[in-house]
């Protein structure tokens, strides 16, 4: 892409995303198409199986996230894209085109066109900002001149421009991510996947990245398809979301509809903590079902300013029995009614989940179970 023409896609409104998603929804207008996908790897203690009959199409200028538990498959999915993997069985279409049976030649052009990002960034730390852009460029034997202007352009698209004397080591990590980002746009890609990009970074950091992806998808009309554990960067940016659980398909569909009502048990615990701000370390140790009998039953009790009475803990806790932690919480009064939220964790009590909800309901006015942790 020219300066010009970088400089006029920035300047062009963004494209209308009702356009491409949803008058245009015609499975052979997807961008990307997975139909009937299966891996299967060759593990030490035998074969495992990875993704079993994957269906699911991605539409052009989307932002597409896919979650799932740990091993649920994502990265295996993902890299199916520029045959990072190759497929067991099943078909992966890349507007229209099956590239299973791409030669050399043909994956290399492939991948020029689909960039990547990753979460610990993958840069050369003995080489420069401006080196690390430059380098797929050089591998591509594009002119000197040519290459000179594209990182420049990217360098300014991705507000490092001051930096490109730096080495990775002397960048702060949403710095490095954004050079992850520069060097990813070289080729002008159609798609860019992102494998976990702001795990690493702080929560103000994964915003101004954010910012930035959401910049490059509206502006420049690149699809982006984003592996995260962090829904919260679903719900800022994605179009869409796909749930994956043991290599199938759970649950997908616009985000505001899967995060506002989600139906299988699996979204409804990773979407737990955005409902009921869980702690991420908590987060991740939430199961939808006890995996061993030393499980805690972790409760929600929201007091929403009903009664006037801040919850008597000991006789609450008291009234669950076994072993109470208060994982966190608080209740504040505002115009004499007492509001707020406790998280608890309750392990060794005779008495089952449904039967300490209902308990604690006799104190909160909702109480919801929202899993095990061990
Ligand atoms: N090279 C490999 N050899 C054997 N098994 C593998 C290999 N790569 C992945 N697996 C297995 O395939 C399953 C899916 O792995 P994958 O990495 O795709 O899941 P994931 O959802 O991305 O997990 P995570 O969130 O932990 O990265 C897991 O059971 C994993 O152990």
């Amino acid at each position: 892409m020219s300066a010009a023409t970088l400089q006029r896609k920035l300047s062009e409104p963004a494209p209308q995303r009702a356009e491409q998603t949803e008058l245009h929804p015609e499975l052979n207008r997807a961008q990307v198409r997975f139909i009937g996908l299966g891996k299967t790897y060759q593990g030490q203690q035998g074969p495992v199986q990875a993704l079993h009959g994957i269906d699911l199409s991605i539409q052009r200028g989307e932002v597409f996230g896919i979650i799932g538990r740990s091993g649920a498959g994502k990265s295996s999915l993902i890299r199916t894209i520029n045959r990072l993997e190759q497929p067991s069985s099943g078909r992966v279409l890349i507007d229209q085109v099956d590239i299973g049976d791409f030669d050399e030649d043909r994956l290399v052009a492939l991948r020029r066109r689909i960039g990547m990002i990753f979460q610990h960034f993958n840069l050369m730390s003995a080489k420069t900002v401006w080196h690390n852009v430059e380098l797929p460029l050089k591998v591509a034997g594009v002119p000197k001149a040519e290459r000179q202007r594209k990182v420049r352009e990217l360098l300014e698209l991705v507000g490092l421009k001051d930096k490109h004397q730096a080495y990775p080591a002397q960048l702060s990590g949403g710095q490095k991510q954004r050079v992850g980002i520069a060097r990813a746009l070289v080729h002008d890609p159609e798609i860019l996947l992102c494998d976990e990009a702001t795990s690493a970074l702080d929560p103000e950091t994964t915003q101004s990245i954010l910012g930035l992806l959401k910049e490059i998808n509206q502006r420049l009309g690149l699809t982006i398809i984003l592996i995260t554990h962090e829904m919260a960067v679903i719900r800022e940016i994605c179009d869409r979301v796909v749930v994956l659980e043991h290599g199938r398909i759970v649950e997908q569909g616009p985000v505001w509809e899967v995060f506002g009502n989600p139906q299988h048990e699996v979204s409804k615990t990773l979407l737990a903590p955005l409902q009921h701000g869980l702690p991420p370390e908590l987060q991740n140790r939430l199961r939808s079902h006890p995996e061993s009998s030393a499980a805690a039953v972790v409760l929600s009790l929201r007091f929403t300013g009903s009664s006037h009475d801040e919850p008597d803990l000991a006789a609450l806790f008291s009234a669950l029995g076994g072993r109470v932690r208060l994982l966190q919480g608080g209740v504040e009064r505002i115009q004499g009614h007492a509001l707020g939220q406790l998280l608890l964790a309750v392990q060794g009590s005779p008495l089952d989940a449904e039967a300490l909800r209902q308990r604690a309901g006799q104190w909160a006015q909702q109480v919801e179970v929202l899993g095990y942790v061990v």
